[in-house]
């Protein structure tokens, strides 16, 4: 069986190779100042595309019969949970970017390209946008404003059933808060197998992050949309790219951030101690949306390669179950899983139907 997997992230393509039961995983960087030359994350794709060539070529796999292709879902409407074939209805809302723009957008969009080339099927597995949000967790406390489920699902998924593995139980029979610590942070409430609440990672809701603002005190937003210090526009990209850590300290690396504190910055430790304090705070509510019924509290992303973050968010919420640690993410294996569990007839591949889907939560 061989299967050519691509994530597509906003300055990298990851790209899993795997080939007759063995997975070689690589990376291709798009310097930020390449990237800046699109207005848009479609206008990459020939980009993206002639880059996964030459490194397909690199590496002697440009050859490679695959059975099928698979990438990264993006931003289309919610969707549940499993693998879906990328057909013309998937392909548009990607290229509309109908929940929004993000670089996991042309995941699938790639993945069609490669794939249609060879006369095979390309599939995305587990998009941000999986909705099994329960309904008592949709209401912001504004009429005419829904919280939405958005978040790093093809990880969370990942790691809670590998955690589930560990344990020698069912995902669909244990209660597992997922917080996901990366650029961005998210954290789920998996309930026997449905993440029933989560924060929206893109929009403002949640712990602040490395390069996200979290939710925010909402007046203090319009004022300064009053006083004429941003436009929406410029505040957008404050909320998803330029807040959070970044817009303390001038920098999303937590490795940095690190160095600074263990130099005696002040600052630098109380913005830690902040991103820490609200991720503790996260997790603490959602084990009582969970009624305290909590199996394990998972920790992965690329923070939780730091020990001071793992241990400082640890002695927080220790007391509601025990603490597993999955530094970095694992989403190209849990798309070659994807793509081999429908190959091989363990699971069937979902046509994607335009966000009618009626079962939710
Ligand atoms: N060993 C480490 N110790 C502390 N922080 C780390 C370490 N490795 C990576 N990070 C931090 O993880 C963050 C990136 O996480 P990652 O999951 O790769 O994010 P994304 O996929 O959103 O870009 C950065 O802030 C980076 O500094
Ligand atoms: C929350 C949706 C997915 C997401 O934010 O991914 P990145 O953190 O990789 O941008």
């Amino acid at each position: 069986m061989n299967i050519l997997a691509i994530d597509p992230g906003s300055t990298s393509t990851k790209i899993g190779v795997f080939r007759d039961g063995t997975l070689t995983k690589g990376s291709i960087e798009h310097p930020r100042a390449e990237m800046e030359h699109f207005p848009c994350v479609m206008d990459q794709l020939g980009y993206r595309m002639d880059a996964i060539r030459a490194y397909l070529r690199e590496t002697g796999a440009d050859g490679v019969a695959w059975d099928a292709v698979v990438g990264r879902g993006g931003l289309i409407h919610p969707v549940l949970s499993g693998v879906y074939l990328v057909d013309e209805p998937l392909i548009k809302d990607l290229e509309d970017g109908v929940s929004g723009e993000h670089a996991a957008n042309l995941g699938g969009v790639l993945a069609h390209a490669v794939a249609s080339g060879k006369g095979v099927p390309a599939y995305v597995v587990d998009p941000p946008v999986i909705d099994e949000m329960w309904p008592v967790a949709r209401l912001s406390g504004m009429a005419g404003i829904e919280r939405r489920s958005m978040f790093h699902a093809l990880n969370q998924k990942a790691v809670a059933r590998d955690v589930a593995r560990e344990l020698g139980r069912d995902y669909a029979e244990l209660n597992l808060i997922v917080v996901h610590m990366g650029g961005g942070i998210t954290a789920g409430a998996h309930r026997k197998g449905l993440v029933v609440d989560v924060n929206n990672g893109l929009n403002g809701d949640g712990p602040f992050s490395p390069e996200r603002t979290g939710g925010l005190p909402v007046v203090g937003v319009l004022e300064l949309v009053e006083r004429g210090a941003f436009t929406t526009g410029e505040l957008k990209g404050i909320v998803a790219r330029r807040g959070g850590v970044y817009s303390y300290l001038n920098t999303v690396d937590m490795r940095e951030v690190e160095a600074r504190v263990q130099q005696g910055d002040a600052e630098a430790g109380l913005v830690r101690e902040a991103m820490i304090y609200q991720v503790a705070k996260e997790i603490g509510g959602l084990a009582a949306a969970l009624s305290g019924a909590v199996d394990g509290i998972v920790l992965t992303g690329g923070l939780a390669f730091g020990a001071a973050v793992v241990e400082g968010v640890r002695r927080r919420v220790e007391f509601i179950a025990p603490v597993f640690v999955r530094p970095g993410e694992f989403e190209i294996e849990a798309l070659v899983d994807g793509a081999l569990r429908v190959i091989s007839g363990v699971e069937a591949a979902r046509r994607y139907a335009g966000g009618t889907d009626e079962h939710r939560g």
